[in-house]
């Protein structure tokens, strides 16, 4: 497959990266952009609640953002209940003229991870009220089936929990997920840290990575973001060429074939 095949196609919108970014926690919304430009995504998740005009980031955010002409995909992060999560959804499908949604009901607020049974239903809800939803889950093969049934068409299972950095808490999972649910894109959302970990999930056959901490708080956001994009590449890349199969023993790469003519006497 030609490299320039290979786009990535979320609810009928194809992308040519698959490298999905947020917007928070920048050092300052010049370097949010510069990041998110080197990064390559074309889809951003901003959150209505955490960065209102008002609150963080102020007009500047804004403006940036703005300026940077890509996807926006808004997030319901910090609603703990399906009503808040409905309803700050309507909120933000006002405001950014989009249906699409980035779903994160929280569950536990010592790890922040998702309510499986509210993501659910709050999921099957804003599906009949017409939003596109991305869900944020976690790595439960079930709750993704559960997810896909009621009519998600993307589905987002954590690395591990959010601005840890712990990379691919369980990869059995992950992989499970993968080939169970073989017809449908997946994103690893959260807890990557490392363009490696990156690298492994693309590696385990899913279709893009989600990431924010990673980038925003690295020492360089900016090379951070090179490193995030170029390594999804590679992992994509890595899984289209087919990885050779793991061996128990050694296997000369060179192979010999007689002696050397020296030795022929
Ligand atoms: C930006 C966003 O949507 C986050 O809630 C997301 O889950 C990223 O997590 P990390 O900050 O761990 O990359």
């Amino acid at each position: 497959m030609k490299q320039n095949q290979d786009n990535l196609t979320l609810y009928g919108q194809t992308f040519h990266s698959r490298l999905l970014i947020g917007s928070a926690l920048y050092p300052s919304p010049a370097i949010m952009r510069e990041a998110i430009t080197a990064s390559g995504s074309e889809i951003i998740t901003v959150s209505l609640r955490r960065q209102s005009p008002s609150e963080a980031g102020g007009e500047g955010f804004w403006q940036q953002l703005k300026s940077l002409n890509k996807t926006l995909l808004p997030n319901t992060a910090g609603c703990h209940s399906v009503k808040e999560a409905v309803t700050l959804a309507q909120m933000s499908r006002e405001l950014f003229e989009t249906d699409w949604l980035k779903l994160e009901v929280v569950g536990d607020d010592y790890n922040l991870q998702p309510d499986p049974l509210g993501t659910v239903e709050a999921a099957e809800q804003l599906i009949k009220l017409g939003f596109k939803v991305f869900p944020y889950c976690t790595d439960d093969l079930v709750i993704c089936q559960r997810l896909r049934d009621v009519g998600c068409q993307v589905l987002m299972p954590w690395g591990s929990p959010i601005g840890t950095g712990r990379g691919l808490m369980n990869p059995y999972n992950l992989q499970t997920i993968r080939e169970r649910i073989p017809e449908l894109p997946l994103i690893v959302d959260a807890g990557i840290g490392k363009p490696s970990h990156a690298v492994q999930a693309m590696e385990l056959g899913y279709d893009g990575i989600l990431l924010n901490t990673a980038v925003a708080q690295a020492g360089d956001p900016v090379l951070m973001a090179r490193a995030f994009r170029d390594a999804v590449t590679a992992g994509r890349q890595a899984t289209l060429a087919g990885a050779m199969p793991e061996r128990q023993t050694a296997s000369p790469s060179t192979p010999t074939l007689g002696m050397p003519f020296w030795h022929q006497q």
